[in-house]
This record gives C-alpha cells, sequence and structure tokens, in this order.
C-alpha cells in the first residue's frame, strides 16, 4: 500500500529533492494521482492478495484481480474476477502478488506493457523476475508505465541501472516483511513447527526449494 501511494503520488522526486537541499526541486514536482476511483487490478489474490484488497478499498479503489481461478464471493468480495488480459488492459495501478515459477518468469514483458493504459502504476513486491526489467525500464523511460514502486528485483542485490537513474521509480531493497510484527510472527510459526515436527514428525507450509525462487 506504502508503494502504490507513493508511486501515485510519484513521491521519489520531492523526496529526493529536499534532501539534497532543494525545496520541491527546480521545477515544481510532477503531479500526483490520488487512489480514489482508480482501478487497482491484483494480480494474484492469495494471503497478500486479499490483505491488499481489504487495505485498497478503505481507500476507495475499485478492486479487480486475476488468480489462478475465480475465488468465492466469501473471498472476492465485491473485488471482479477478470482475465490476464483485462487486468493489463483496465487497470490503473496493478501489483504484482503471484510466486515465481517457470510459468510466471517474465510473465509480464514488452508485449504485456503494450497492452496496458498510458499512465500506469505499477508495484511489485512479490518476485524480481516476474516483471522482465529490461522491458520495465525502457516503459518507464517511454511514460508508459508513469512510475513503479519495487520491493523485489530479478538480480537481487543488484539493481538495473535503469531503474536507479529513474526518477519515478520507488525503490526498497526486499523488506517486505521487515516490521517488529512480522518478524515476531514468522518466529512464533517456526518454533511452533519444530515443535510440530517434533510430536508429529511433518512440517507446516514448507515450499519446495524450486519453488521458493
Ligand atoms: N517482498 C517480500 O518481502 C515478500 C514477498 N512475498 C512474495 O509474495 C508472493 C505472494 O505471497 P502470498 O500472497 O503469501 O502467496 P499465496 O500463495 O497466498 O498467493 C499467491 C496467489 O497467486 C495465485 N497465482 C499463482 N500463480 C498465478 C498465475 N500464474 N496467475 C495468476 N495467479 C496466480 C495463487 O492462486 C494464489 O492465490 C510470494 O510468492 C512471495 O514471492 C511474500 C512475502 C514477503
Ligand atoms: O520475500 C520474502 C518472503 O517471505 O517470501
Amino acid at each position: 500500500m506504502f508503494l502504490i501511494l507513493g508511486a501515485l503520488r510519484r513521491l521519489n522526486v520531492p523526496m529526493t529533492t529536499l534532501r539534497e537541499g532543494n525545496w520541491r526541486g527546480h521545477a515544481p514536482p510532477p503531479l500526483g494521482r490520488d487512489p480514489e476511483g482508480k482501478t487497482l487490478g491484483i494480480l494474484g489474490l492469495g494471503g497478500i492478495g486479499q490483505n491488499l484488497k481489504r487495505k485498497a478499498e478503505a481507500f476507495s479503489m475499485r478492486i479487480i484481480y486475476h488468480s489462478r481461478s475465480k475465488l468465492s464471493e466469501h473471498v472476492a468480495g465485491n473485488a471482479e474476477y477478470v482475465t490476464f488480459e483485462d487486468l493489463l488492459a483496465r487497470s490503473d495501478v496493478i501489483s504484482i502478488n503471484i510466486p515465481l515459477n517457470a510459468d510466471t518468469r517474465h510473465l509480464i514483458s514488452t508485449r504485456e506493457f503494450q497492452q496496458m493504459k498510458d499512465g500506469v502504476v505499477l508495484v511489485n513486491t512479490a518476485r524480481g523476475a516476474i516483471l522482465d526489467e529490461g522491458a520495465l525500464v525502457k516503459a518507464l523511460d517511454s511514460g508508459k508505465v508513469a512510475s513503479v514502486g519495487l520491493d523485489v528485483y530479478e538480480d537481487e542485490p543488484n539493481i538495473h541501472p535503469g531503474l536507479k537513474a529513474n526518477p519515478h521509480a520507488i525503490l526498497l531493497p526486499h523488506m517486505g516483511t521487515w516490521s517488529v510484527e512480522t518478524q515476531a510472527a514468522m518466529e512464533e510459526k517456526t518454533i511452533a513447527n519444530v515443535r510440530r515436527a517434533l510430536e508429529t514428525g511433518s512440517l507446516r507450509d514448507i515450499v519446495p526449494e524450486q519453488a521458493c525462487l
């Protein structure tokens, strides 16, 4: 949600110029856009996608989603299930929340960027290689993508120089779980799982190594 709001408001430019001692920069900073009424396309309405949906609804965003299958109304609520192509074509903001695997590597590349709205905002907190970073840099430089918020990269910790050079990219060093609460929850879950393994011999929620890219 932070990256969605920051990218919509194009906050990277004023945050940078302010620190350089240059109040609002040499020219007025680019005008941002508000979330209200914008269509948020969530790619992957799983655990994180559903959590994001609830938060985005509080900002009066209209939610569409594409997942492996249409989810029950109990889970999806008012969010509309659409095809992958419709999600690309109809979203003002796209959030990537699917796992990386052989099917999703470079799922979004040149052809997919062409199908998006002009000035789309893109956020990826899932895995870097779902996006073709070379194609993303071209889409950003051309203005097709107005701004991007990234927590993950194709070749971490290396970041494509075109992303670092682009003023409309908000970049974080893969820190989605880096909060006191989430770290505590992860520790508790790990301890419970070790106990479970000692008592029953089986583990829960362990992702096969090759799927955990
Ligand atoms: N930046 C960070 O620190 C973190 C990143 N992640 C990433 O976020 C991803 C999502 O996490 P969760 O929501 O917990 O996973 P999840 O497994 O609960 O949800 C993933 C959803 O994506 C859907 N999906 C899978 N392949 C798809 C495809 N090809 N097209 C459309 N939908 C597809 C699944 O049906 C599922 O609903 C994780 O795989 C992980 O890579 C997760 C935690 C922290
Ligand atoms: O990227 C982090 C994760 O927990 O997955």
